[in-house]
């Protein structure tokens, strides 16, 4: 594709920026970065990326791709933007969680629509991603941004309504797993290890744990199960965590995030 435009260059978009051109993906020259406002930030990224500012909004009309990477509530006024300059057949990639394939056709009309949730490992290309389409995007056009994705980590097409769960568990997951961290630290602290030590010791686990889960098809519980010794320190940890409701904790938090994404899309 030659010319790909990111409408929002945050956290997201760069993400996908910083993998696709680190897997050599996509030639930087072929993606164009517009924003609401912060040149500055665009200038960063064109220095950083070597990617082209979009200058102004008719130079949407011979787009390949655009890709939506605004927040939700920006995503209509956004949309009424660009929707003129638009060619009737150019593609739209939209990151955006809760902002349904409906909602876009509404504002920028009937045309290709791809809904990605990914998350911000794409920048290392260990994204999670999950995909859904509508009928407008040929086999060959799901392919390619399959691909595209695919070389900035794993691709699961789901229907259109489990994004709202994907995004609860993937999208947002990794702040889960940071926050995880967080805690670890402020226990390792406790005992007088740095936050240096504990980060080490603690990715390195998360990491293997994350290869035992990959490599072997062992469930979680009996994987747990082989860590916890019968009246062990495992053990003990794990009834503190149970006597916190750990459990349902954690689903609360999913059960919440999905709720927000849900809300998102009545929003819009
Ligand atoms: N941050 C993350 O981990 C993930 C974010 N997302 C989704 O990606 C989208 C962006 O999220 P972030 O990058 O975190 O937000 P952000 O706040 O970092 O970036 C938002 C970008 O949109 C731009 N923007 C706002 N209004 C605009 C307009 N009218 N025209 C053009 N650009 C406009 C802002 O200037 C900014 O560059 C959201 O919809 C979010 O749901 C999806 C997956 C993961
Ligand atoms: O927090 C959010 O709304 C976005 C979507 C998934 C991760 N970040």
């Amino acid at each position: 594709m030659q010319k790909i435009i990111f409408i929002g260059a945050g956290s997201m978009a760069e993400a996908l920026i910083h993998g696709w051109i680190k897997k050599n993906v996509i030639n930087p020259h072929a993606l164009f970065i517009s924003n609401r406002s912060n040149k500055e930030r665009l200038n960063e990224l064109v220095e950083s990326y070597d990617v082209n500012l979009l200058e102004d909004h008719t130079h949407l009309r011979d787009a390949d791709l655009v890709i939506l990477a605004m927040k939700p509530k920006d995503a209509r006024a956004a949309m009424e933007v660009i929707a003129p300059h638009l060619s009737a057949d150019t593609a739209i990639l939209s990151v955006l969680a809760g902002v349904s394939i409906d909602t876009i056709e509404q504002h920028l009309g009937s045309r290709p629509i791809a809904r990605v949730m990914p998350n911000t490992s794409a920048t290392i290309g260990m994204s999670a991603s999950g995909i859904a389409f509508n009928n407008h995007v040929t086999d060959v056009k799901r392919a390619l941004y399959i691909q595209m994705l695919e070389a900035i980590g794993i691709v699961i097409e789901v229907e259109e309504e489990k994004l709202h769960a994907v995004t609860a568990l993937s999208g947002s997951g990794p702040a889960y797993l940071y926050y995880l961290v967080e805690a670890f630290e402020q226990a390792g602290a406790e005992f007088g290890l740095s936050k240096e030590i504990v980060r080490e010791l603690m990715v390195q686990t998360i990491a293997g744990s994350a290869e035992m889960l990959k490599s072997g098809n062992l469930e979680p519980s009996l994987l747990r199960k082989k860590v916890t010794s019968p009246g062990g320190t495992t053990e003990a940890g794990i009834k503190a965590l149970e006597s916190m409701s750990f459990n349902e904790a954690i689903v609360n938090c999913v059960r919440s995030a999905e709720n927000r994404s849900r809300e998102l899309a009545r929003e819009e």
